[in-house]
């Protein structure tokens, strides 16, 4: 939802960062790059000490660099089969690397292994959302359906829970049971959206299937 909605909006805010980085020589490739690097960065740094507030903030430095380098790209005339394998993989690292740090708290001083669990969940069944549409696509199949929590909404609603649980270090009350919340939704949204992406594609491959046996 997020993507069809939120996208065109960021599309117009950021076009004109995308353009001053390109007037500065910067490649699409080089801020994909750096973009994965600040966001794993800012995970594993961050979020292993519980230290949400910083973390979410230096993240979200980061990883809006996954909407600048398409547009960079596309403002370029240089979308390449490249750029869009190496913006999906590195997606997958950034990805990992926020609901693993979230894991390492909760498994060492956050000492909560029911949401340590949880996170990996979240981490696992991301993983596994992204694979259905990559394995169906390479199979010629659309998945025509983006289902409930896609990248986006993971995202905003782990990392707006993160941050505002991290105020509760400057001493905000009631705040840091977000996360946990948020960990569950995106849980429970995650599992839904792997039913959704694996019911339409095996439609799909069904039809598919039964249009070659008949030619
Ligand atoms: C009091 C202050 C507390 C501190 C608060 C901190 C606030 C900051 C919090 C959050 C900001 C989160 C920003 C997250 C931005 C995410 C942007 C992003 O990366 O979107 C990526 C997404 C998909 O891009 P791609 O096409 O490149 O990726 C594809 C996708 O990954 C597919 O995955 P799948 O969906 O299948 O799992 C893959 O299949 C495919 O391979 C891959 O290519 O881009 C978009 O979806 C575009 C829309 C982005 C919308 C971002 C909205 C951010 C909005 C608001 C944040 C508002 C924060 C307000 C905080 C208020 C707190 C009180
Ligand atoms: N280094 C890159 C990154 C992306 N692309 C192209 O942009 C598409 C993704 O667009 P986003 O707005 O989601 O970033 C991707 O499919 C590529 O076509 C690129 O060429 N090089
Ligand atoms: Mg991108
Ligand atoms: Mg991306």
């Amino acid at each position: 939802m997020l993507n069809k909605y939120a996208r065109a909006f960021f599309t117009r805010v950021l076009t004109p960062f995308a353009a001053f980085l390109i007037r500065l020589g910067v490649s699409p490739d080089a801020v994909t790059l750096i973009g994965t690097a600040g966001s794993v960065a800012g995970a594993l740094v961050f979020f292993p000490r519980g230290e949400f507030f910083w973390g979410t903030i230096t993240i979200t430095l980061f990883i809006f660099s996954d909407l600048v380098d398409g547009n960079m790209a596309r403002q370029l005339g240089r979308s390449t089969k490249w750029g869009a394998f190496l913006d999906s993989t590195l997606d997958r690292v950034a990805d990992a690397a926020i609901f693993g740090g979230l894991a390492m708290w909760y498994a060492g001083k956050g000492d909560n292994n029911l949401l340590c669990a949880v996170a990996i969940f979240c981490l696992a069944s991301g993983l596994v959302v992204s694979y259905t549409k990559a394995r169906a696509e390479s199979q010629g199949l659309p998945c025509d359906v983006s289902g409930l929590v896609e990248r986006a909404e993971r995202l905003v609603a782990s990392l707006v829970a993160a941050g505002v649980a991290g105020l509760h270090d400057f001493g905000v009350p009631y705040v840091e049971w977000l996360l946990p919340v948020a960990l569950w939704l995106v849980a429970v949204g995650s599992f839904i959206t792997v039913l959704q992406r694996m019911l339409t594609v095996r439609r799909e491959a069904f039809e598919a299937d039964r249009v070659s046996a008949g030619s």
